[in-house]
């Protein structure tokens, strides 16, 4: 998965409910998805309304009645708000729970994923209120349209897309929505970069805009070319065992395994280095520089990758990484694009191949080739063994006993189907008590 290698350049659009807000967003995302290489896909917007704090019962009926204040600053959790803009200001995703106007509350278990882009649109009656959320914006808008358009907008969306009458619309208009747009909204316009007088009806702003996006989208691209991240894959895990021989065998002097909590990553730069990353902390780093290439050698089975090198006071380094999947692609997509591009640089073996011809010596002589079994003969072999069992098959080397057999599973391997894996060995395992 590739993913925006700068931070992202994040736009706030404000102005009065019905001021075409949501409409000049959507004219900026087309305007750029008529730009040739899809820049538009770079581009997310999100609204505001999703950010509304959730209601009790009692509140919604208010609401309901048109006798509860939407649009105050209150209504709205700031902090999710703030956290979320800035998760993906450093580039992870987020997980935004879809509100549903209609029933004034969140729609239980729907979600939306944004992952990173280079662009984020965040547009609402309420963007420039808070100033620690305003301060994240590098642009802001604010959509001005004239009162009376936007109270006759208001109506005919109410009636027409939320099933509302007249009666409610005006009421909770005159009670809650003018006032708090005063009080609330007007205030934060003199925070704005550009006011855009008649929304998307404005071509003239509109294009200054998107071409001011535009602008930095190609600069991002630029910089892209000539960043030292270029190239970055979500992980589930990662773990490391430093020995202290160069070859096969020798004790391990330290063992560290991590879980991902969504922030690990395997990133490889365009200048050959591969990290391993958990939000800005490096966990590893190993040059692939065409001088250092012979030290560096690896294999790779389904969503699982293990490489070795040799580290310069004659350790070696074993480290694994298991590839997350994506909405669109599975962990062993990602691992197989990746070993795409480190076969340039590094020799790699398929695990499931029988041609060990091209292994290299680090390899063949640190897995021990009649030890790589699949799954099925390793769960066999995992059940054979009554007191301890030797797991050198996939990427541990240590003997493991059967009381820390679910610890194991569940911490250290990184198996290829991993998940499958340990539920059809567990299913196994309770079978054979059962029939004991
Ligand atoms: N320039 C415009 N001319 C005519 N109707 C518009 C214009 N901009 C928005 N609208 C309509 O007004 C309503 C509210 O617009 P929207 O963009 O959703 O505003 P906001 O996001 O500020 O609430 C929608 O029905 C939309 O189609
Ligand atoms: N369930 C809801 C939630 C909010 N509103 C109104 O929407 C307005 C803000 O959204 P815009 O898209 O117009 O910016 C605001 O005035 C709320 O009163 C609603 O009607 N129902």
């Amino acid at each position: 998965m590739s993913s925006p290698p700068v931070k992202p350049f994040l736009i706030g659009v404000a102005g009065g409910p019905c001021s075409g807000k949501s409409t000049v967003c959507e004219k900026i995302v087309k305007d750029l998805e008529c730009l040739t290489d899809n820049q538009a896909n770079r581009v997310a917007v999100i609204a505001l309304e999703h950010f509304y704090r959730p209601k009790s019962a009692e509140q919604r009926v208010l609401a309901t009645r048109g006798d509860w204040n939407l649009d105050h600053p209150v209504a709205f959790d700031d902090e999710l708000l703030f956290t979320t803009l800035q998760d993906l200001l450093n580039g992870k995703t987020v997980r935004i729970n879809r509100y549903d106007v209609r029933t004034f509350s969140h729609i239980d278990g729907e979600y939306e994923n944004i992952e990173p882009v280079d662009v984020i649109i965040m547009e609402g009656i309420l963007v420039f209120y808070f100033p620690q959320i305003r301060d994240l914006f590098n642009m802001k808008l604010f959509v001005d349209t004239d009162a009376d358009t936007r109270l006759a907008r208001r109506v005919l969306r109410d009636m027409k897309l939320h099933g509302r009458n007249l009666e409610h619309i005006l009421n909770s208009y005159t009670n809650y929505v003018k006032p708090a747009f005063e009080d609330f909204c007007l205030p934060t316009k003199k925070y704005a970069d550009v006011i855009i007088p008649r929304g998307a009806d404005n071509s003239v702003a509109v294009d200054l805009i998107v071409q001011h996006i535009k602008d930095f989208l190609k600069q991002n691209t630029d910089m892209a070319v000539q960043s030292p991240l270029t190239q970055h894959w979500s992980l589930i895990r990662y773990s490391v065992d430093i020995h202290n021989s160069a070859n096969s065998g020798g004790t391990i002097l330290q063992r560290q395994f991590d879980r991902s909590d969504g922030q690990l990553r395997l990133s490889l730069t365009s200048t050959q280095q591969l990290f391993v990353t958990r939000d800005n902390d490096i966990e590893e780093c190993i040059d692939l520089w065409p001088t250092v290439i012979s030290s560096v050698t690896g294999t790779y089975v389904g969503d699982a990758l293990l490489l070795y090198y040799i580290t310069g006071n004659r350790c070696r380094r074993e480290f694994r990484v298991q590839f997350a999947s994506s909405d669109t692609q599975k962990g062993s997509d990602h691992c197989e694009n990746c070993v795409k591009y480190l076969k340039k640089l590094c020799k790699l073996t398929n695990m499931n191949d029988n041609e060990t011809s091209g292994v290299e010596q680090t390899m063949s002589t640190t897995i021990d080739a009649n030890s790589i079994v699949s799954t099925p003969d390793m769960i066999k072999l995992l059940l054979s063994q009554q007191q301890t069992i030797k797991l050198s098959s996939y990427y541990y080397s240590e003997p493991i006993h059967n009381e820390n057999m679910t610890e194991f599973l569940e911490k250290y391997l990184i198996e290829p189907t991993f998940p499958d894996f340990v539920s059809t060995v567990y299913a196994m395992l309770e079978s054979m008590a059962k029939k004991k």
